[in-house]
This record gives C-alpha cells, structure tokens and sequence, in this order.
C-alpha cells in the first residue's frame, strides 16, 4: 500500500508515516497507506509481519503511536471512532459468539453492531429485507435459521461477510476469510467476495491472506509487508512478483497469474 495509488476518488482511509509500538516493541514501521473506492487490496506477509495488526488500525480499532490515520477524511484521535466504525466493516476469525443464534440474526447484529441481539431491540423490514438479500448474494441463503453453534468454518465465515455488510459500509476488512477452509468452501468464498464487488462498485476492501492462492480475482492491489514495514505496494500486478515475494518471504517462490488468479510453489534460489 502506498499514499501514491491511483488518483480516483479520495482515499476512505489513509494511514501517513505510521509506527506503531506495543509492549516497546515496534510492530509497524513507517507504514503509508491509502485505500480508496473500488479498489481492492490483499496484505500478504510472513507471520508476525503486523498485517492484523495493520488490519485493526484501518479499522480504527487501535491508534497509531506515531503518524496519521485518516478514515473517511476524519483524522482519529479527533473524532469519534464509534462513529467512523460504522463505516467500516471488519471480519476477523474471533467473532466471540457462543449462543445458538439463527444465521440470520447473526447478520442482523451487524445492524445493532453487537455480537448478540441486544434485548428489547427489533430490527425494522428494511433491515430484515437487507439481511435477507445479502445472505442471497453471499450463497447463504439456506442457512437463515440455522443455529450459529452449528455452521462450519466456511458458513460462519460467510455470514460474518454479510454481517459486516449490513450497516453498508464503505470499506470491508477481512482478516484470512479463507483459513482453514475446503477447496469447494474457498472457491464459493472467493465467488462470493467477486460478487460482491460487482454489486457494490464503490466498496473498497483490504484481505489478509498468508496464501497467494486464497486471493479473489477481483483484486486489483497488493501490499507485501515485512518485519512491520511495507515492502512494496501497488497494482497487483506489479507487487505480486516472484522478485518481491520472494524478498518478502526471504525464501525463493515463484508465482504464476493465470485466469485472474495467483498460485505461488518453491522458486529457484535466483529470484527473477
Ligand atoms: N500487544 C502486543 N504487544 C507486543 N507485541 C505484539 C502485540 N500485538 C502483536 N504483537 C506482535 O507484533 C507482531 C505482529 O503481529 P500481527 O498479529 O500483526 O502479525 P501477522 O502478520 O498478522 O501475523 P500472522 O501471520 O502470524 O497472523 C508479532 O510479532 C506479535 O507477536
């Protein structure tokens, strides 16, 4: 990622010469970043590399120690972050959600933004229409009264999709949607999110993945991040390089674009 992206549109978030330090110990070094609609980015990066942790700064979820972080034009530190939040819509694999709630109220939280329905709270047609039609775009239409104890990885994971969609938000953070799924859960995954896309043009989303092959097809950016610094950043194509990954990595691996897809295997110790 990098403040110098495309020019089309104002950034929703931008994050200017970030460190961000926990426990003195730096996670994020000097990190520039600019999200702007329609574009969508992975964050890819050995473990530890600081990627959740950048995650939760677009989110708002935490506060730089140094530099900027800009959500819809509104600098953090001065407004309210409740408020900017609810622009945003963030999919993490910790969803603490331990009662049987059909899947259909779990994404009608994302209304209330809280994990359980809150008590005496009611959600209005319109919002039970949406609720609806975003499990029929995410494919999970079925599984509307299907108990949240139940679901699998791959179900849970999609109703957390249409979850965090329901307050449309301007940009969706998602945190490895694809880890540990099945091939077939994985492909109706990333159909999904391709989907997605195309239905809401002006969504921005940033995907973390350890793994080039769980990337949609629909990304158009990437950002390679090392020891809490940015690698590189830009145009998939561009960024998503043996050279690069291979640096990122710091293990020889070669990708391969076919079909709007990536897959990576072991390079050759030159990296090209
Ligand atoms: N509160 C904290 N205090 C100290 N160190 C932390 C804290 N939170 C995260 N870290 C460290 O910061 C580094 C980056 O963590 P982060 O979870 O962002 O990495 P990641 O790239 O998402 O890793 P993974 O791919 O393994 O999920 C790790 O070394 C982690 O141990």
């Amino acid at each position: 990622m990098s403040a110098h992206g495309t020019d089309q549109g104002s950034p929703v978030i931008e994050a200017a010469d970030v460190d961000l330090v926990r426990s003195g110990k730096r996670i994020l070094d000097t990190v520039n970043v600019a999200v702007r609609p329609g574009e969508h980015w992975a964050l890819l990066g050995p473990n530890g590399a600081g990627k959740s942790t950048l995650l939760g700064l677009l989110g708002a979820q935490q506060h730089p120690t140094r530099g900027s972080v800009t959500v819809l034009g509104h600098r953090l530190g001065r407004v309210d972050v409740r408020e900017l939040r609810g622009h945003i819509g963030h999919v993490t694999p910790h969803h603490d959600l331990r009662s049987p709630l059909s899947g259909r109220n779990v994404v009608l939280t994302g209304a209330s933004g809280s994990i359980e329905l809150p008590p005496r709270w009611s959600p209005t047609p319109e919002q039970e229409r949406r609720a609806d039609s975003l499990m029929e775009s995410l494919g999970i239409a079925s599984l509307r009264e299907a108990p949240w104890t139940t679901l699998s990885h791959g179900e849970r994971g999609r109703v957390l999709i249409a979850r965090a969609l329901m307050p449309t938000p301007r940009l969706l953070l998602l945190d490895e949607p694809a880890a540990g799924l099945d091939v077939a859960a994985r492909e109706q995954l990333l159909s999904s999110l391709d989907r997605l896309t195309h239905e809401r043009p002006e969504l921005a989303t940033v995907l973390v993945t350890h793994h080039l092959e769980e990337l949609p097809a629909s990304t158009t950016h990437a950002a390679l991040l090392r020891g809490g610094q940015v690698v590189a950043a830009g145009e998939s194509g561009d960024v998503l390089t043996s050279k690069l990954v291979t640096t990122c990595f710091d293990h020889p691996i070669a990708i391969e674009h076919r079909d709007g897809r990536w897959n990576a295997r072991a390079g050759t110790a030159g990296p090209r």
